[in-house]
């Protein structure tokens, strides 16, 4: 199998543990890192060792030899970074959330298809063996239909307001931060909701540290969420359906398990998986560049745009903009 180069841009926490997983997985190769700065480049490629060094995002995209980049900057970054990428025939995996909003997320979209290259928003949770079982479970009807979610997400961030958590110039906030995880999963199962509504408390920095998001779906189905980077949340996952109830025990997201309530009894299932678990969603990129698919079908662009629609909702319920989003009638973030 001829091997996935791959180049990483950024050199942050997250960008680290992809790396860790690319250099032991089957079928890729981990070329190249580009940083805005040498030192870092280098100390990152020390670290993981990989070949290539960069001291810039443009150096990494201009290499002939990489086929797909990672790109793990700060949210705010993401449209400018994704298209640096795409602009120089690169496919990308672009971390969560995609983009500031939907206007981003839609041109990065429209890029890839112009350019005939993939692209996909790195929601990994999605790519997890108990997710899989869990579509799998709901299919089946096992616990009838499901007429009531309840998720959570959040931690406390012991951060300052300069870092990207809390800065609203690095597109702070729980909503993007955590809150698209639980939106994510529950668009994964119902699609997109017909009513919004919302409670948001927004910090010194202005953006929002903790919010509770109620979803409406048709027949009365409807969904409870919370995103929080200052309040520890129980983070296990409720589906109730009209025959029982599935439990993702805490932390949800990356679950080794799913417990099936029904008839008055609890049963465990097992879905374990070896290493940090970003290394599903690096094979189905890998899987669909070799098939020359430009998305893939378990995240696909129109659903990764959707959810960004619904985060643009919720924000213009709190009166939340940020200082570098890409407004309507305007070419690149930024130009005001
Ligand atoms: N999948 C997951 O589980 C997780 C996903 N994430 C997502 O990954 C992305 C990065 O998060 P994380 O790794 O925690 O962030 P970090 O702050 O640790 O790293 C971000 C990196 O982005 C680069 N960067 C580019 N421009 C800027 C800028 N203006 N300010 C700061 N950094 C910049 C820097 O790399 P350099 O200096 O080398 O250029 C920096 O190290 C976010 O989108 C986040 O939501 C985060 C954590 C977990
Ligand atoms: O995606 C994420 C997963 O959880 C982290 C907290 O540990 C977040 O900060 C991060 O952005």
């Amino acid at each position: 199998m001829e091997k996935i180069r791959w180049g990483i841009l950024s050199t942050g926490r997250i960008a680290g543990r992809l790396a860790d997983t690319l250099r032991s997985l089957e079928g890729a190769e981990l070329l190249a890192v580009g940083s805005r700065s040498l030192e870092a480049a280098e100390a990152f490629g020390e670290e993981y060792a990989i070949p290539r060094r960069y001291g810039s995002y443009e150096e990494l995209a201009a290499d002939p030899d990489v086929d797909v980049i990672y790109v793990a900057s700060p949210h705010s970054h993401h449209y400018a970074h994704t298209l640096l990428c795409l602009e120089h025939s690169k496919h990308v995996l672009c971390e969560k959330s995609f983009a500031h909003n939907a206007l981003e997320a839609r041109r990065m979209a429209e890029k890839a298809r112009e350019k005939g290259l993939f692209l996909m928003e790195a929601m990994w949770t999605r790519f997890l063996p108990h997710m899989v079982r869990l579509r799998e479970l709901l299919a089946q009807k096992v616990i009838g239909e499901v007429r009531v979610i309840q998720v959570s997400m959040g931690f406390r961030a012991q951060v300052g307001p300069e870092h990207r958590l809390l800065n609203p110039e690095l597109a702070g906030g729980a909503l993007l931060d955590v809150g698209v995880y639980p939106l994510s999963f529950t668009s994964m199962l119902w699609g997109k909701p017909e009513r919004l509504d919302s409670q948001a408390y927004l910090g010194p920095t202005g953006v929002d540290e903790q919010a509770v998001l109620l979803l409406g779906y048709r027949d009365g189905r409807m969904a409870a969420l919370v995103s929080s980077l200052h309040t520890p949340t129980n983070m296990a996952a409720y589906l109730y359906g009209t025959e029982g109830y599935v439990e993702i025990p805490n932390p949800w997201y990356r679950a080794k398990r799913l417990v099936l309530h029904k008839d008055g009894q609890a049963k465990t299932l097992e879905c374990p998986y070896e290493g940090h678990g970003d290394q599903f969603q690096a094979i189905e990129t890998m899987n669909c560049i070799r098939a020359g698919k430009l998305e893939s079908e378990v995240m696909p662009l129109a659903e990764t745009i959707a959810i960004m629609e619904v985060m643009d909702a919720f924000r213009a319920q709190w009166g939340l903009r940020y200082p570098g989003e890409l407004v309507e009638g305007q070419r690149t973030a930024g130009e005001g």
